[in-house]
């Protein structure tokens, strides 16, 4: 071994923490992460969700407090979606818009307690509709596209006087983006962002979510306007529109079997890319840090930081609070 010589050995910038940390590429910081909050009508409510330990649907007073706790440690961007009664649901999702909706006025609580929060609205109408769709079912179980823009756009422009700081469609219906857009600035709110939920999979990993909200579809499922799992030109496509019709963040959804579109978009498109960590997935680390299998701090570290290095920078998680508080990140 006397003459062997060996140029390249890349352990040398590992023999360190000094130097490890001086070549490290990637970080997750607080200010990446985005926390999502389930609401449920009532007072002093904090229900448990089976499927999502850990996570709870709050009645308002209590949102407000949840909030505060996660402000103090310097969590400040939310995710609100709102649990809406059975009877209350309709075919138009009217529970959305109309005064005094749990939702807008949730949106309204935050806002006047916290006004340093940022709120992030979603804007679909599954929570709210009796067929369980994002979009307006017809008579023989179509889902119509340009019907529901109108509802659409009246959810957002809802949200937005209620006091959102940025709109989330999480729809899949085409042209929403420039729809929405439109609606927001003829009213007014040119400075209200739109964060698109640009390539969302008809993923099996929103199980979960769907128990949260009882949300789950009625009769179908969603692969008419979801993406096919199988698909990433699909999503170049979605993202091109989005941009041309006036987004501001491309979101890819879910995550974790999804790294290569959040790197294809976050390559050829200019915007920030958001990276939905979804119910499913923080349900599948809960299970197995609860069977003692996975060390929860580091399996929830490598999962954000794999969203940053493919080039996510904001990562909607449900373990946003937890990896703040016990310094996973
Ligand atoms: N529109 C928001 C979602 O569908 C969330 C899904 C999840 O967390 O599983
Ligand atoms: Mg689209």
């Amino acid at each position: 071994m006397e003459n062997f010589s060996m140029l390249n050995r890349p352990r040398r910038n590992r023999k360190s923490a000094v130097i490890r940390n001086m070549v490290q590429e990637n970080y997750v910081q607080a200010s990446n992460l985005i926390f999502p909050l389930f609401i449920v009508d009532g007072e002093k409510k904090k229900e448990t969700i089976a499927s999502m330990p850990g996570i709870y649907r709050y009645s308002i007073d209590n949102l407000l407090k949840e909030v505060e706790s996660c402000l103090n440690i310097g969590l400040k961007a939310f995710d609100l979606f709102p649990n809406i009664e059975e009877h209350l649901k309709d075919k138009t999702a009217s529970q959305a818009y109309i005064n005094g909706g749990l939702y807008l006025r949730a949106i309204e609580a935050v806002k006047k307690n916290f006004p340093e929060a940022c709120i992030v609205t979603d804007v679909a109408m599954d929570p709210y509709s009796s067929d369980g769709h994002d979009g307006l079912v017809s008579e023989d179980g179509e889902i119509l596209n340009d019907e529901t823009l109108e509802i659409l756009g009246k959810m957002a422009l809802a949200q937005a006087h209620a006091g959102a700081d940025i709109i989330a469609p999480s729809d899949m219906m085409d042209g929403r983006v420039g729809y929405i857009r439109n609606v927001l600035d003829q009213h007014g709110f040119s400075n209200v962002s739109i964060m698109s939920y640009t390539a969302k999979y008809a993923s099996a990993f929103y199980g979960p979510f769907r128990e949260a909200l009882q949300s789950a579809p009625k009769a179908g499922d969603k692969k008419t306007y979801q993406m096919n799992p199988a698909n990433s030109k699909e999503a170049l496509i979605e993202a091109m529109l989005d941009t041309q019709e006036g987004a501001d963040f491309l979101m890819v959804k879910p995550a974790l079997a999804y790294l290569d579109i959040i790197k294809q978009l976050n390559e050829q498109f200019d915007l920030p890319i958001a990276a939905y960590n979804v119910s499913g997935e923080y349900a599948m680390v809960k299970a197995s840090v609860q069977n003692g299998w996975l060390d929860e701090g580091r399996t929830v570290g490598e999962i954000l930081m794999g969203m940053r290095r493919a080039g996510a920078t904001a990562i909607l998680t449900y373990h946003a609070k937890e990896a703040i508080q016990n310094k996973w990140i």
